[in-house]
């Protein structure tokens, strides 16, 4: 490679950012430096160009892309330069790119907002360095670079901050990144359980639940005092096996050297209070190495990192769980196990915008038990309780996926039933009295239920809904009960 800068006229560059006005302003104010400027909206197109590598200067400005979603991109493009001229423009609130892009290649940056005057002179300095924008650095220099690359990458797959099963796959696909590394897995050990291959990431023939006859219940396996990863999170060891045969399981070191792999290491996943680790990170390497201190300690640092990220995951997990019951307990009633109050209100304001909308009838059936208070006082409130369960559980089985059983409150209930006229309201209702009447309830005499229906009128609110619904209730009950009145219009 030249180590010349190439004459102003004949000097290739590309400018990459989303916003058209940014990328206007910087050819009016550098396109002057180059015999032809290139620009794109993003790494997408950039990757696209042919010749990326031979530009002699790649200008990304930071501005308007999001750290978050287009880091991986932009990465992406940093690394295809192959070491090539490339300039950051950096926006000075969002200097974290740095070390992130850092990490993919040498880049050369500026901390933007800048005037077109400093822009111009900052491009044109970069440009008379020619090519080559760093010395080559010294192997020791080459280890730091690709430890701090190999941090860099795994904080940001931590970052993220989702679900275990994604988190382990991204923290596998970042330990991937280190030279050498052929092949990352992360074992996890359940809490209260049992350990399991969670994600593993390299090469796509290996994969590792076959080579150790299981990817779960591992702490039973035979291998677990052969194979490091194994090993590591059951003896909360560091495990190295720079020598395959040293495992003493020769049908697993010829699976291993089948698919290119030479030595395996494992650290543990500390836990983050006493007890056993909450798994391990597993390298598998295509070649025997010989580890520097500050590998090794970058190596438990990292291990350290990702029991940080479990127990995040862990937290997320039970956060939507508790979620999951809060939202079931404000729901549901607790006795019968179907929509309460509140909840039938707030479906009912949907189901009316619904049937607004695509103009479909919605009818609304109330019904209520018969003289509960008999079933109370004679049987106690125990058994009023069972039956109050049994009306529900008969309702909820004859009533469509799409209607909707609420417990209005006490011996009082609802169907809200979408798609429905008053005339099928009325048979439905007809079904349920029917349906009621004829379910034994043990120890109860027979139990009856009168019934109210309505149909939506065009303009009608759920209150005044209900009000009709109820009335034709009221009248069931005066009409001697075990029957169905249909509500005024
Ligand atoms: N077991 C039990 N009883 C309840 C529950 N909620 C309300 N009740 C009872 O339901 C009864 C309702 O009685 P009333 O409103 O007088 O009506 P009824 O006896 O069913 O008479 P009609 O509706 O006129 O046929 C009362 O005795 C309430 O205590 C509950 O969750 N469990």
């Amino acid at each position: 490679m030249s180590q010349q800068a190439a004459p102003q006229g004949s000097r290739t560059g590309l400018f990459v950012n989303p916003a058209a006005a940014r990328r206007a302003e910087f050819a009016a104010a550098c396109g002057s430096l180059f015999g032809e400027l290139r620009v794109a909206d993003g790494a997408d197109g950039a990757l696209a160009l042919p010749g990326l590598d031979r530009l002699d200067l790649l200008v990304i400005d930071l501005e308007r892309f999001d750290p978050e979603l287009d880091h991986a991109d932009l990465a992406r493009l940093v690394t295809a330069r192959a070491g090539a001229p490339t300039f950051v423009l950096c926006p000075f609130a969002n200097a974290r790119w740095l070390p992130a892009l850092m990490a993919c290649g040498p880049i050369d940056y500026a901390i933007a907002p800048l005037d077109d005057e400093a822009l111009l002179e900052a491009v044109r300095a970069r440009l008379a360095r020619g090519p080559a924008p760093l010395p080559e650095p010294s192997p020791r220099e080459r280890e730091l670079d690709a430890l701090h690359a190999l941090r860099t990458r795994v904080r940001l797959a931590l970052g993220e901050g989702e679900d275990l099963a994604a988190l382990s796959e991204r923290l596998c696909q970042a330990l991937c990144s280190w030279p050498g590394v052929a092949h990352a897995a992360l074992f996890y050990l359940q809490p209260g359980g049992d350990l399991q291959l969670q994600a593993q990431h390299g090469e796509r023939t290996l994969n590792l639940a076959k080579v150790l006859g299981r990817g779960e219940r591992l702490l039973q396996s035979p291998l677990r005092h052969a194979f490091p990863g194994l090993l590591a999170a059951s003896a909360n060891t560091i495990a190295l096996l720079d020598d395959l045969d040293k495992s003493g399981e020769p049908a697993l070191a010829d699976k291993l050297r089948a698919h290119g792999v030479q030595m395996v290491l494992a650290l543990p996943i500390p836990s983050s209070g006493p007890g056993a680790p909450r798994g391990s990170l597993c390298l598998l390497f295509r070649a025997a190495r010989r580890f520097s201190r500050d590998e090794l300690d970058t190596l438990a640092e990292l291990a350290d990192l990702a029991a940080v990220g479990l127990r995040l995951a862990d937290l997320n997990r039970e956060g939507e769980e508790m979620l999951v019951r809060v939202t079931h307990l404000s729901t549901l009633d607790a006795l019968t196990g179907i929509a309460n109050r509140r909840h039938g209100e707030t479906l009912m304001e949907q189901e009316i915008k619904r049937a607004r909308r695509y103009g479909h009838p919605l009818a609304l059936i109330a019904f209520d038990i018969d003289r509960f208070k008999g079933v109370n006082d004679r049987y106690g409130h125990p058994v009023g309780d069972m039956v109050l369960r049994a009306v529900a559980d008969a309702a909820q089985k004859l009533v469509r996926a799409s209607d909707v059983l609420v417990r209005a409150g006490g011996e009082e209930f609802q169907v809200i039933a979408p798609h429905t006229s008053a005339i099928d309201g009325l048979k439905v209702a007809e079904k349920l009295r029917t349906a009621i009447e004829a379910t034994a309830m043990p120890g109860v005499d027979q139990v009856t239920i009168s019934l109210g229906v309505a149909q939506l009128g065009e303009h009608e609110s759920a209150d005044s809904l209900t009000v009709r619904v109820n009335a034709a209730l009221a009248r069931a009950k005066r009409a001697g009960r075990n029957c169905v009145e249909l509500a005024m219009g």
